[in-house]
């Protein structure tokens, strides 16, 4: 069945980003949102991405194929209650947190079980609100299903199917081992960013000279601690068991690599590097569960009429799909330049290559 409308409640980020998504890809589907911001709402409305924008859980969510739960993880629980009104077989109660067995234990004790399938989209950023929310940010990620005991198949084939149609890689996991697996690869390593800030930031001078000498290694590594501290909180707090097993298992790796250093244990020290560096190397490259990798360029380009159609045409002639096109000015580019991005690498490259050969000046980022 293909959706009509679908609902959101909580439009930022994540929300948002699926919003946009779907309006790309399936304009034709009616979307609605519920968010606390008026302000990502009234965005929305403006960018055209939602039809409506919600006081509260109107009617008006009467009739979606799918509502999604788009908000802090405790703050979706507290929307169960009033959604068991419009769930059934025809409107499926989805959401989209990064704890998935809270929300699966409570939805146990309601009349909602049949008609709830958990996602999470394996994507995201440092970044929150609407206004970070980009129509690309499901391309080539995992989106995580974990469909309550008793939905039914048929539903969820046809969540997988919408999902993939969405440009994600859906997979189907249990709740608990979702959330086994997600303390391992991203609760415990966003907790391990904001310690690594804060005892920098407690052990700098006055003048702050470790701040200012951070080196692109502690960066890297500490990207993640500029994420909204209401969710990590959230995430914290339902998913205790699991963190806290984590935590303990990784004291442990610490006071092992410790006691390694204290008594100059070469041998293991390097092990433990080497088998660290071979793990983080065979990580796959597809599915960056990150922002997607943009592959763009920027070309010289004085503001003048039948430039950008010119250099289009030499694009569209040799069959490389532009993405995303314009002219930007800044004090980079004070002249102007056309800002180009593509689907794929590949696209970039060639791209490269034969506008070279026509003597465009391009810059990479
Ligand atoms: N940020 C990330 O990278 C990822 C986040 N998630 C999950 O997605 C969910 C949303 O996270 P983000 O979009 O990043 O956060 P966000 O802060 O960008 O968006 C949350 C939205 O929910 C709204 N909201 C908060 N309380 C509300 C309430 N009581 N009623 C209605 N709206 C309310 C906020 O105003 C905001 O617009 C969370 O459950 C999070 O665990 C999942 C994957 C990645
Ligand atoms: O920014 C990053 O790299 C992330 O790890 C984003 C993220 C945050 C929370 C999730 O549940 C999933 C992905």
């Amino acid at each position: 069945m293909k959706p009509e409308k679908i609902g959101f409640i909580g439009l930022g980020l994540i929300g948002g980003s699926i919003a946009k998504t779907i309006h790309r890809i399936h304009p034709d589907i009616a979307l609605l949102a519920y968010d606390v911001d008026k302000s990502s709402l009234a965005l929305a409305l403006e960018e055209g991405i939602i039809a409506e924008a919600c006081e509260d859980l109107t009617e008006s969510f009467a009739g979606c194929r799918y509502i999604f739960l788009c908000a802090p993880v405790q703050k979706n629980m507290e929307f169960l209650e009033k959604l068991s009104v419009f769930a059934g077989k025809d409107c499926i109660i989805t959401d989209v947190g990064s704890v998935k067995s809270a929300i699966h234990q409570e939805i146990a004790h309601t009349s909602l079980a049949p008609y709830f399938i958990g996602g999470h989209p394996m994507a995201g950023s440092e970044k929150s609100g609407y206004s970070h929310a980009t129509a690309y940010l499901l391309e080539n990620v995992y989106y995580i299903i974990t469909p309550s005991r008793e939905t039914a198949s048929d539903s969820v084939q046809e969540f997988r199917e919408f999902v993939k149609s969405l440009g994600a890689l859906p997979i189907v996991l249990d709740y608990q081992e979702h959330d086994f697996i997600t303390a391992a690869v991203s609760h415990l390593p966003h907790i391990l960013a904001s310690s690594l800030v804060n005892l920098v930031k407690d052990l700098d001078n006055e003048e702050e000279i470790m701040k200012q000498v951070a080196a692109g290694g502690f960066k890297d590594i500490t990207r993640i601690a500029s994420s909204s501290p209401v969710m990590w909180q959230q995430i914290c707090l339902t998913n205790r068991q699991q963190i806290l097993t984590l935590v303990d298992a990784f004291a442990a790796s610490l006071a092992q690599t410790r006691a390694a250093i204290a008594s100059s244990e070469g041998d293991n020290l390097f092990d433990f590097f080497q088998s660290a560096k071979d793990y983080r190397d065979s990580l796959p490259l597809t599915s960056s569960g990150s922002l997607p990798k943009i592959y763009e360029l920027y070309c010289d380009m004085v503001d003048e009429a039948g430039g950008i159609a010119a250099l289009a045409t030499i694009l569209g002639t040799n069959q490389i799909s532009i993405k995303n096109i314009g002219i930007i000015h800044n004090r980079e580019f004070q002249d102007g330049a056309l800002h180009i991005e593509f689907y794929e690498k590949e696209a970039l490259e060639k791209a490269l290559v034969l506008l070279r050969k026509y003597r465009y000046t391009l810059y990479e980022r």
